[in-house]
């Protein structure tokens, strides 16, 4: 058959929060996008050439791209780890760096050091807390929250927290401390296995213009 073949459309899954604005300008430095995609209003789907952007909260990309509605999507390791979704991960966005923390309060260090074997922990990462304790031989009595963790051992709430610091600034104006790092966290590109499969010319393009800008770093 002569000619050139239509281009599939990609679906991809993006967090409307911190980090779709440097997602766009890594698509459009990377030759993905050709002009920048703006949040500017309430809708939830964007298209824009042969892309369909679905703007979704952070922890559900993983979601959407396992389900296969998405067949990319961008998620931090954290969310990751979190919802231990079947995706591949095959860039790191370098974006997002942060880092997976114990923390509390700097009088409470020597009680997390004496060998506890049950510590309550308020967080908003249950999966990867209970993980992280039960390696260690600890019950985790987790207190799950959605945000402001800080204040949890402040109140009474926890012993310590699990939760992502970025420049520490949350925790040292609320006088806490890093207690031990469990791991840092970059965001990904992720993409749905079928799609991988399926749509392989499509999105082994993406990936590899992603790798290209990078490479030239
Ligand atoms: N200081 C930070 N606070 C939160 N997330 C950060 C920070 N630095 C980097 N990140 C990364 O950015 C990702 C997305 O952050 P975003 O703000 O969109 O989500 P969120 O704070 O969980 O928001 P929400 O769940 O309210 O949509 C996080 O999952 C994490 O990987
Ligand atoms: O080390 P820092 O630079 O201070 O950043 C870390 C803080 O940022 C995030 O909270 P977010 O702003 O998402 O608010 P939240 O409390 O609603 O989760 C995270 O949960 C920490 O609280």
């Amino acid at each position: 058959m002569a000619g050139k073949q239509l281009k599939e459309k990609i679906t991809i899954a993006l967090p409307k929060g911190r980090l779709f604005e440097e997602t766009i300008q890594i698509f459009v430095h990377s030759g993905i996008l050709d002009r920048e995609v703006k949040q500017d209003s309430r809708k939830l789907v964007i298209q824009a050439g042969m892309f369909n952007f679905l703007l979704v909260r952070a922890k559900d990309v993983p979601t959407y791209v396992e389900y296969g509605v998405a067949d990319i999507g961008v998620a931090g390791d954290d969310v990751l780890l979190e919802s231990r979704a079947d995706v591949y991960r095959p860039v790191d966005l370098g974006i997002g760096a942060c880092t997976i923390m114990v923390a509390g309060l700097p009088e409470d260090r020597e009680k997390y050091f004496s060998n506890p074997t049950s510590l309550k922990v308020a967080t908003k990462y249950p999966n990867i807390t209970r993980e992280f304790f039960s390696k260690k031989g600890i019950k985790a009595q987790i207190i799950e929250l959605y945000g402001s963790i800080e204040l949890a051992p402040l109140v009474g709430l926890a012993d310590f927290i699990v939760d992502i610091v970025e420049t520490g600034r949350t925790l040292r104006e609320n006088g806490l401390v890093v207690i031990e790092e469990i791991r840092p966290s970059s965001a990904k590109l992720i993409v749905n296995r079928a799609s991988y499969k399926t749509k392989n010319t499509e999105v082994m393009d993406i990936i590899d213009k992603l790798e290209n800008t990078y490479a030239k770093r």
